[in-house]
């Protein structure tokens, strides 16, 4: 699988999404949309108007990381207005494999996100039902935090289970991946990579993307 990048724009200006868009369109796979409900997470962000708005003002597919409450009610909207992929937390869904069908359904890419505590092994005999696995290497809930190392030996644990069952899933990382981090999380198996502060943090958001991607590549050694 191809190293892809997803720059989060939680790490934008707010108040100019449709530029901050605009600036990693060149070189960026996806846009990673952070939606916040102030309950799943102590944060609050945006939510399915500003997609919808996003969706009208960029032609970067959207990657939506649903950090709610109630995401089996609340995701297939987001499928449903268009997003190219969308993500719910697996310990939020009451019902995660009728969700991640009905995302499908609805035509986006299906993912299923686990925190930095919690075991991937459970979710093994479901990985057929997702697109996309999505390791969180933050706890959630804020931009701008130190990766941590200790989910490594889970992205290999996943990347083993993902490779002997369904390999066609991406896997995902999520949170402090930087120019000092992303080499560490590709060797271990990661192939898509959110970056908010290392990207909009940077001069030239999208050549920090063209350099996050070189790293990682190489780092993954053409896997
Ligand atoms: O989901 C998230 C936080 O919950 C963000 O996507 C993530 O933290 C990106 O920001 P940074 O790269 O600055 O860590
Ligand atoms: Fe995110």
């Amino acid at each position: 699988m191809a190293i892809q990048i997803s720059p989060s724009i939680l790490s934008a200006d707010f108040a100019h999404l449709a530029d901050e868009a605009a600036a990693v369109s060149p070189s960026a796979d996806w846009l990673h949309v952070d939606v916040m409900d102030g309950h799943f997470v102590p944060n609050l962000t945006l939510g399915l108007p500003v997609v919808e708005s996003l969706l009208k003002a960029t032609d970067t597919p959207l990657d939506c990381h649903l950090m709610i409450e109630d995401p089996d009610r609340w995701a297939p909207a987001y499928a449903e207005a268009g997003a190219g992929s969308v993500t719910v937390h697996a310990r939020a869904a009451s019902a995660p494999v009728r969700t991640l069908r009905e995302i499908r359904r609805l035509g986006a890419r299906a993912g299923l996100a686990l925190n930095p505590a919690e075991p991937v092994e459970p979710y093994a005999d479901i990985v057929g039902e997702m697109d996309m696995l999505l390791l969180m290497t933050v706890e959630p809930g804020f931009g701008g935090q130190s990766f941590l190392d200790v989910v490594l030996p889970k992205i290999r644990r996943a990347r083993e289970i993902l490779d002997t069952r369904e390999a066609s899933v991406w896997l995902q990382v999520d949170g402090g991946v930087s120019a000092e981090t992303i080499e560490r999380a590709a060797e271990a198996g990661a192939d898509v990579f959110v970056a908010g502060s290392a990207v909009y943090g940077a001069q030239d958001p999208a050549k920090a993307v063209e350099s996050l991607r070189a790293l990682a590549v190489e780092a993954a050694g053409g896997r």
